[in-house]
């Protein structure tokens, strides 16, 4: 027996031993003892790169799936597992044209890129996320061995997409019904101008819309100074811009200042601590309608007047001053030439604001404007509440009649209030209030330039008989006593004339 030593190849160091027998071998024991330092290095090198490798791939944010050249899935990292929600061990090894059968893709980027073999972008629906993929063939021999997919979730980016189309929709909307509901509000609140005075301020509103004066419009309540001021602003090329309407005595005294002028951030205790804007900025661009001006604190008339000759202010608690573009017009039921006597309203302020006077007459002064202010609130009504009533022709003639302290305003009051109070489609003298009939002097319940017949001026006056009776009475029979009748015929007039029998 002996042993031969024997070394082979390059890359192995080996040791042989071989038994011997008579020339026969009988035995080889084969050792391999060590391995080049240099191949050593090598393979952990590769060991490494493969570590890396892997590491980079697990690591991505993106999923990156890979496939063989038949679409049999190889790797899938768990960037893949999270937007796709499936696992790798459900992937590895399965084919993605099985996958699509089996419903859990809506369609392959890699069936597509095999079969069109270049690189493919679409979106797929997996597991009910929307998926961004781009698969990308890799060739060898010109064949395909791989399909490398990189994939991102868009699901979220599509919703955030979808709130903000959402949004620009709603946007556009909201515009949209804000232009038309302005028309609207023009159309449906046509100034009523009948008489020769409200013409005349029509004219003068008109012409002044075109330039930026100040303007102070002066009438009792209710005579429509607000009317006027928007009538100016919507005529004006201000009109896009917006009407910023302030009503000095409804803001308490201490909070008027920084509501008109905006505060800085702790600028007093209890304010917002972003700071505020106030409502003279709100109306850059467009027009500040400052009602009841009157009411204005003496303190603050000086800070306006500042700001009305510069057009800046200096929000509370501020430093800097801050310019504005607007058209100020101003209005106030009070006798602003009586305060300055009386000290309470600065002489320059007055002047400042009076730049282009307009004073609207009381209705009582204008009565050919009664009649169509009492159509137009009644076709508003009417519209509003879906109703088609009408007033009696003895009935307007009382309401032209009447005097009117509240004005346009106690106009429409009262004509809303007989709109939904009265039960029939006619309002009839007897429904007015009784403050209106009695201010009327003519208590007549028929117009004598009015008479259709002998027997309609008899029905209407039995008809305003019997509802003024009822207002003194409490039943049907004290009706009949008063009236000296039967109380089964009043009850049977009442029926004709459909005047309900409600006492209560
Ligand atoms: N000429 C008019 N045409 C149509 N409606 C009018 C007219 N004048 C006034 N009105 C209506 O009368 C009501 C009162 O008008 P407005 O508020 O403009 O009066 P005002 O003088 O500003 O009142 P206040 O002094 O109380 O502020 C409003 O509903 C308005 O639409």
């Amino acid at each position: 027996m002996g042993l031969i030593r024997v070394n082979k190849g390059s890359k192995v160091e080996s040791e042989f031993f071989i038994n011997m027998d008579k020339n026969n071998v009988e035995d080889v024991i084969c050792v391999f003892k060590k391995i080049y330092e240099e191949n050593k290095r090598e393979i952990e090198y590769y060991k490494e790169l493969e570590s890396e490798f892997n590491t980079i791939i697990e690591s991505s944010s993106d999923g990156i799936h890979v496939t063989d050249g038949e679409g049999t899935t190889l790797r899938f990292n768990r960037a893949c597992e999270r937007i796709e929600d499936i696992s790798r061990k459900e992937m590895i090894g399965k084919n993605m044209r099985d996958m699509v059968k089996a419903g859990i893709y809506s369609k392959s980027v890699t069936v597509e890129v095999l079969e069109s073999k270049r690189s493919v972008t679409l979106l797929q629906h997996v597991n009910g996320k929307e998926v961004m993929a781009t698969g990308t063939p890799v060739f060898k021999d010109g064949r395909i061995n791989r399909v490398v997919i990189n994939s991102r979730d868009i699901t979220e980016l599509n919703k955030l997409k979808r709130e903000l189309n959402d949004a620009y929709t709603m946007k556009e909307k909201a515009e949209r019904e804000l232009e038309f509901l302005r028309q609207r509000e023009t159309s449906e609140r046509n100034v009523v101008a009948e008489s020769i005075s409200m013409k005349r301020i029509i004219k003068l509103a008109e012409s002044v819309a075109k330039v930026d004066s100040t303007v102070l419009i002066q009438g009792e309540s209710g005579v429509g100074k607000g009317v006027i001021s928007s009538f100016i602003h919507k005529n004006s090329n201000r009109r896009k811009g917006p009407f910023i309407k302030i009503d000095c005595s409804a803001i308490p005294e201490n909070l008027l200042e920084s509501e008109l002028f905006g505060y800085e951030k702790g600028a007093f205790t209890g304010a917002n601590n972003r700071g505020k804007i106030g409502l003279i900025e709100l109306a850059n661009k467009g027009t500040l309608f400052l009602d009841e001006i009157g009411e204005m604190p003496l303190g603050l008339q000086a800070k306006l007047l500042r700001f009305i000759q510069d057009r800046e202010f200096i929000r509370v608690g501020g430093k800097n001053p801050i310019s504005v573009d607007i058209r100020v017009i101003a209005a106030t039921n009070r006798s602003l030439r009586k305060m300055i006597d009386e000290k309470n309203f600065r002489q320059d302020l007055y002047y400042r604001l009076n730049v282009i006077p307009i004073s609207i007459p009381p209705l009582r002064e204008r009565k050919e404007d009664i009649r169509p202010l009492i159509n137009s609130a009644l076709n508003k009504l009417n519209k509003k509440y879906n109703f088609t009533k009408r007033f009696n022709v003895d009935t307007l003639e009382m309401l032209v009649k009447y005097t009117w302290p509240g004005n346009v305003r106690e106009l429409e009051n009262i004509t809303e209030r007989l709109i939904v109070t009265t039960s029939f489609e006619e309002i009839m003298p007897e429904d007015l209030p009784s403050t209106i009939g009695e201010s009327v002097q003519n208590k007549r319940c028929f117009n004598m330039d009015n008479i259709k017949s002998y027997k309609d001026s008899m029905d209407k006056f039995e008809r305003s008989l019997l509802m003024e009776i009822k207002k003194k009475s409490n039943s049907t029979i004290e009706m009949a006593e008063i009236l000296k009748i039967d109380p089964s015929t009043v009850r049977r007039k009442l029926k004709k004339h459909h005047i309900k029998i409600d006492f209560e």
